[in-house]
């Protein structure tokens, strides 16, 4: 039996845009039927069975996407891609929620399309219930580290985990230092199409500026002094699969300029070469600075932002996520000490405290500090006496100061103090200069206080 012709239709009102589209899709033996806004569209999926929708975000009729939400609860056997001049953190998010296949910026070269094109019609259909199954471990045999957190806040991020993973939108991931970025990133990565393929993390901290194109990009032998042998760069390392750049927001002017080519073309040139090298990588991006507002005041490129940043996912802080905080400690309480110790569990009093503390390292710091209570527990149960000194000393004006029996006056002193500050850096948003003002101290002093409590004053920026 011969095979169908995929039908595709291209809702987009740039003209110029619309009829070269395809034509080229045409001339690759794909069907095409071009409208130029969203009402027609809408009446073309009601009369002509199509395979695949190219929509554009801005065009007459779909002021609050009406393509999109007609074509996926009605028709949700048709895949479909945005194409958009105008990139939107909202839109691209919502419709990423939607269930799109893939969310491509204008000027979109036609490789790219077509690609995007072959592998969204690839997809098994939406239909309910035909679902792909999701990988528990990832390319190396490692099981994959669980999410764990039900709070509201978690629960929105995970939505669009799994919206986005199946796409090749890039996705930019921001949160504090400990939210678990990396883990994010990891998880877009083994529940989407290339979870076979390599996910190669690329620490922007650890690259000096001078070797940035070498080490991303390769070179050959003799390139330049000590360029002894020929070195495979890095993205050619995870082509087909995802190169997760960590800490983007340290990537200096120099180097993002290079990364934007690699981005946009998806090619580049080992240093010392003239032939350049095609490759097909998904780019994950994570960074705890606010990487909007460095773009606003000219310290990060636009354009690379733009097309890092398609979808954008914030991550929580830990002091935010209510419970979420008692589940992880009894996650990694579990996993740390795998039966290892009598420890079950916390005292009341010490999960009372896990949830009044800020958590200024969040995650990361959390299981640190269960590793540490686990060592220094003495019965079953982890008590006070186990938690280091910033959890054991925090005063917080509704807990009960201490027992006298308990505490020396320096100790009292001490934690006074650091209750104190906490409140004096909240109140003025983690500026040292109004703090230090208000506190009548030198701005030296107040940093001295700080660095001897153990206070990261980042945790209170916002
Ligand atoms: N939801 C989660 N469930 C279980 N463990 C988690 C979760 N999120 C993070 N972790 C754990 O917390 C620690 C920090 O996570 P991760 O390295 O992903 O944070 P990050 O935001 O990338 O940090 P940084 O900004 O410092 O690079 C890791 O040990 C990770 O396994």
């Amino acid at each position: 039996m011969e095979k169908r012709v995929a039908r595709i239709l291209i809702a987009d009102d740039e003209p110029l845009y619309r009829n070269t589209t395809a034509e080229l899709l045409r001339d690759e033996g794909y069907e095409c039927i071009c409208v130029e806004d969203a009402s027609d569209a809408i009446v073309q999926l009601q009369e002509h069975a199509f395979d695949l929708v190219l929509s554009d975000l801005n065009m007459p009729g779909n002021l609050k996407l009406e393509l999109l939400k007609e074509g996926r609860t009605k028709y949700s056997h048709v895949q479909m891609i945005v194409v958009t001049g105008v990139p939107s953190v909202p839109s691209a998010i919502e419709s990423v929620r939607l269930g799109i296949s893939d969310y491509l910026l204008k000027p979109v070269k036609f490789e790219e399309l077509l690609a995007a094109v072959k592998r969204a019609l690839a997809q098994p259909s939406s239909i309910p219930g035909n679902t792909r199954s999701r990988p528990d471990r990832d390319d190396d045999g490692r099981s994959l580290p669980e999410i764990i957190g039900d709070s509201a806040a978690m629960r929105d991020v995970l939505e669009i985990v799994h919206r986005v993973a199946d796409s090749t939108a890039n996705v930019l991931i921001t949160g504090e230092s400990g939210t678990g970025k990396e883990v994010i990133a990891r998880a877009i990565h083994a529940h989407g199409a290339r979870y076979r393929e390599p996910f190669q993390v690329i620490d922007c901290t650890a690259i000096p500026d001078t070797l940035f194109e070498s080490v991303l990009f390769g070179h050959v032998a003799g390139s330049f002094t000590g360029a002894v042998k020929d070195q495979t760069g890095l993205l050619r390392y995870c082509d087909h699969g995802t190169a997760f750049f960590d800490e983007l927001g340290e990537l200096p002017a120099t180097s993002q300029a290079k990364l934007l080519r690699a981005v946009q073309e998806q090619t580049f040139t080992p240093v010392g070469d003239s032939k350049s090298v095609k490759v097909d990588t998904r780019f994950l991006c994570a960074t705890n600075r606010d990487l909007q507002s460095e773009v606003d005041s000219g310290k990060f490129r636009s354009d690379l932002f733009y097309r890092l940043a398609v979808i954008h996912i914030e991550l929580p802080p830990l002091r935010q996520r209510g419970d979420d905080v008692l589940q992880l400690a009894k996650h990694f309480l579990k996993t740390i000490q795998q039966n290892r110790t009598p420890v079950t569990g916390f005292s009341q009093e010490v999960a009372d405290r896990f949830v009044q503390y800020r958590w200024p390292g969040n995650i990361r710091e959390l299981r640190n500090v269960v590793e540490r209570s686990i060592t220094l527990a003495r019965g079953d149960q982890i008590q006070m006496d186990a938690l280091p000194a910033p959890l054991r000393n925090l005063v917080v004006s509704d807990v009960e100061v201490c027992d006298l029996s308990e505490v020396s006056r320096d100790e009292a002193i001490d934690s006074a103090d650091q209750a104190y500050l906490n409140k004096l850096l909240q109140k003025h948003g983690g500026v040292i200069a109004s703090a230090a003002r208000q506190a009548g101290l030198s701005r030296q002093g107040l940093n001295k206080l700080l660095k001897r409590h153990n206070i990261d004053v980042d945790a209170f920026r916002k």
